[in-house]
């Protein structure tokens, strides 16, 4: 998804640097403790996060967890951002930048759940590397992962879930719930579920909505 460039969101992201990180140097450390008031809390982190939907309702529900959205556009980062001021959710940052560089913007082992929502399925084969559950990028989130995090993943694209899945499980991952019809589970799962942009309107067609959690297993 490519947003149309607003003028209004890259001022607003130039104005509160305390808020988003925008495109920072690979090469240079994070210091997370300067950005969330309570750094003891646990961390979680939604790769791709769009316009914010999920990430932002997420941070609303628990006050008592720190997130970051890691999206890629500077104008979703600036509809993010003009969410995150309104509902004053001091819990929540975001990072401007590639997911590619993950390892290098977070610490080891320190997150404890990172969410994939409707990624972009890159369906050509030449494409493969660019999939958010590449080998590559499980190496990443296995690195920033607690022990005892998890990965938690949802997409309306069969071909995405089927690839991930296999992707997940060539690389030992455990799973430790799936779903090829997420809004039709029972009524506690469908009611935790949080809805992203994406989600509302695939769902809102009739197209099923595909989940999957799982995790590293031990190390
Ligand atoms: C299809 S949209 C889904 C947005 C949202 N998660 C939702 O479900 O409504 C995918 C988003 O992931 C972002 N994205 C794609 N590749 C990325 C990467 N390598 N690093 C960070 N963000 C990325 C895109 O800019 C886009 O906003």
């Amino acid at each position: 998804m490519r947003l149309r460039n607003k003028p209004w969101a890259v001022k607003l992201v130039g104005e509160h640097p305390e808020s988003v990180l925008d495109r920072p140097d690979p090469a240079s450390k994070i210091d997370w403790s300067k950005r969330f008031t309570d750094i003891s809390r646990p961390l979680e982190i939604e790769v791709g996060s769009g316009k914010g939907r999920f990430i932002t309702t997420l941070a609303e529900q628990h006050p008592e967890k720190n997130f970051v959205a890691v999206e890629l556009q500077i104008t979703a980062a600036g509809i993010i951002l003009r969410t995150k001021l309104e509902k004053k959710l001091d819990n929540l940052q975001i990072l401007c930048a590639d997911a590619a560089n993950l390892d290098s913007f977070f610490s080891p082992h320190s997150a404890e759940t990172i969410y994939l929502n409707f990624s972009d399925p890159w369906p050509k084969s030449r494409h493969e590397k660019r999939r958010l559950t590449y080998k590559t990028f499980l190496a990443k989130y296995q690195a920033i992962l607690a022990p005892h995090g998890h990965l938690e993943f949802k997409t309306d694209n069969a071909g995405l879930y089927a690839y991930s899945v296999l992707s997940m499980n060539n690389f030992g991952m455990h799973f430790d719930f799936v779903s090829v019809d997420l809004h039709h589970e029972n009524d506690e799962i469908v009611t935790r579920n949080i809805e992203t942009e994406y989600e509302h309107k695939f769902a809102a067609k009739g197209n099923p909505i595909y989940a999957l959690h799982a995790d590293f297993g031990v190390k």
